[in-house]
């Protein structure tokens, strides 16, 4: 193992990582709550603002596995679709199946100058997470509990709230609803054959009630859905943790771009529609497994600088101060005090290792675990 790799697997590395991020994310989210009143004055400056404030914490992550892991990106598309990205509104389909997934979804964002403004439908559960949540809420993300009966009026009053949205924005679905596990996987099948569809061999089978809903309601909003499929080179199942650690990965995505107005509005239409992406989607992971790549050729969006930038500010703004009181604690000698910049420390780092862990696939749900096939299929 090289220094610098040995030095990226430190715990003061890490420590100082999740301190930036812990303190700066409270900040930003003091500073989210202080927008408040400005909603009522005007909503467009407010949203503005949120976005560049989430922008602050979302691309730490992003410089985590761009910068910090040096973790590589390859876009497989249609170079005649490359200009539209990141200048149009648009719903992403990606497959769930990875832990990192959603921070490869991210580093595309950042890449097309989307990161501060794109969206989710995520689980309920996530809306609590500090910082991220609590971001979350400000940035009018739509939640749903999944539990359809809940999600349907919901999904589509915040799907609404985004029609007059100041700044273009990826919405990401990711239609299996949770992450693949190989128990999910076997009882998605079952559901699959209780159907009469096709089995899939490497993606659950997707949820199609909330593809349907945003199609919807996003319609004259978004204009197209971008098809995603992501791999990962050499059957690399990568994690946070290890991006943290330093662990370089290959991300593959390859995207195709849909004109919404090619999606049937109808709902039983719209779940066939999609039923039949994901066995298109199965096929090119089959492709891959085989080829290792996607097919069809590549484009290279290299990485920005900014995202750097904004760490390194948030960082030197942080850390200066934290070092001058340390330098204070340990020259004053009393024990209490170098007691308390220990637990301090501790807390921070616990604290970043919590918030991975709800990354993590094995303290996931138990949705799609156990779910009984519809009686009218
Ligand atoms: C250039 C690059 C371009 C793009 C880059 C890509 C992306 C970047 C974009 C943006 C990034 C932005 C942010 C990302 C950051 C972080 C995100 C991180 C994580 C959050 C993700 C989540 O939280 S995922 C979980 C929440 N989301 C979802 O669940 C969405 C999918 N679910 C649905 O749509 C559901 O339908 C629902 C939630 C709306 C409702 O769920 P419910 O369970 O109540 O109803 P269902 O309709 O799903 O269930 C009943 C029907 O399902 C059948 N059934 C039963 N069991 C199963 C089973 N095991 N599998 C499949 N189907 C099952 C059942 O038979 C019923 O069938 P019907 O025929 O009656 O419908
Ligand atoms: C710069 C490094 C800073 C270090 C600290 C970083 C801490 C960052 C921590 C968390 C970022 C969390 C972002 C979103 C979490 C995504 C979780 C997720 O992927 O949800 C899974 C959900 O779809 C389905 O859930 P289940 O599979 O049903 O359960």
């Amino acid at each position: 193992m090289g220094l610098i790799q040995l030095l990226k697997s430190q715990f003061l590395s890490h420590l100082i990582f999740y301190y930036v991020f812990l303190a700066s994310g409270l900040i930003v989210n003091l500073l989210q709550f202080c927008t408040l009143p400005l909603w009522l004055v005007s909503k467009k400056l407010a949203r503005k603002i949120n976005i560049r404030l989430c922008y602050c914490i979302s691309s730490q992550i992003v410089v985590a596995l761009e910068w910090w892991s040096g973790t590589e990106c390859t876009l497989y598309t249609d170079p005649k679709n490359y200009p539209l990205y990141g200048n149009e509104n648009a719903i992403a389909v990606l497959n769930h199946c990875s832990e990192i997934d959603f921070l490869c979804g991210w580093t595309f964002c950042e890449r097309f100058g989307v990161l501060g403004s794109s969206k989710v439908l995520a689980k309920h559960e996530l809306r609590y997470l500090p910082i991220i949540g609590w971001m979350w809420y400000f940035l009018e993300i739509v939640f749903c509990k999944r539990k359809w009966e809940e999600d349907r009026r919901t999904v589509a009053e915040s799907l609404q709230n985004l029609h007059d949205y100041p700044e273009n924005f990826w919405f990401l679905l990711f239609c299996e609803g949770t992450r693949f596990t190989p128990k999910k996987h076997e009882v998605s099948m079952q559901v699959a054959e209780s159907k009469g569809l096709p089995k899939l061999k490497y993606h659950l089978l997707p949820r199609t009630k909330g593809f349907w809903v945003t199609v919807q309601n996003l319609r004259g909003t978004a204009a197209a859905v971008y098809d995603c499929t992501l791999n990962f080179r050499n059957k690399q199942v990568p994690s946070l943790l290890d991006i943290l650690n330093g662990k370089k990965y290959h991300a593959d995505l390859y995207l195709r771009r849909i004109p919404l107005e090619l999606i049937p509005e109808g709902e039983a239409e719209c779940a066939a529609w999609l039923h039949k992406l994901y066995q298109e989607k199965d096929s090119f992971q089959e492709h891959y497994t085989q080829k290792g790549c996607f097919p069809g050729p590549t484009v290279t969006h290299p990485r920005r600088p900014w995202a750097l930038i904004n760490w390194i500010l948030w960082a030197c703004m942080l850390l200066y101060p934290l070092g001058l009181l340390l330098v204070q604690l340990v020259s004053s000698g009393s024990i209490l005090t170098i007691l308390v910049s220990v637990t301090v420390a501790c807390a921070a780092s616990l604290g970043g290792r919590w918030m991975i862990g709800q990354t993590e696939t094995n303290r996931g749900s138990s949705y799609g675990n156990k779910e009984v096939p519809s009686k009218n299929n």
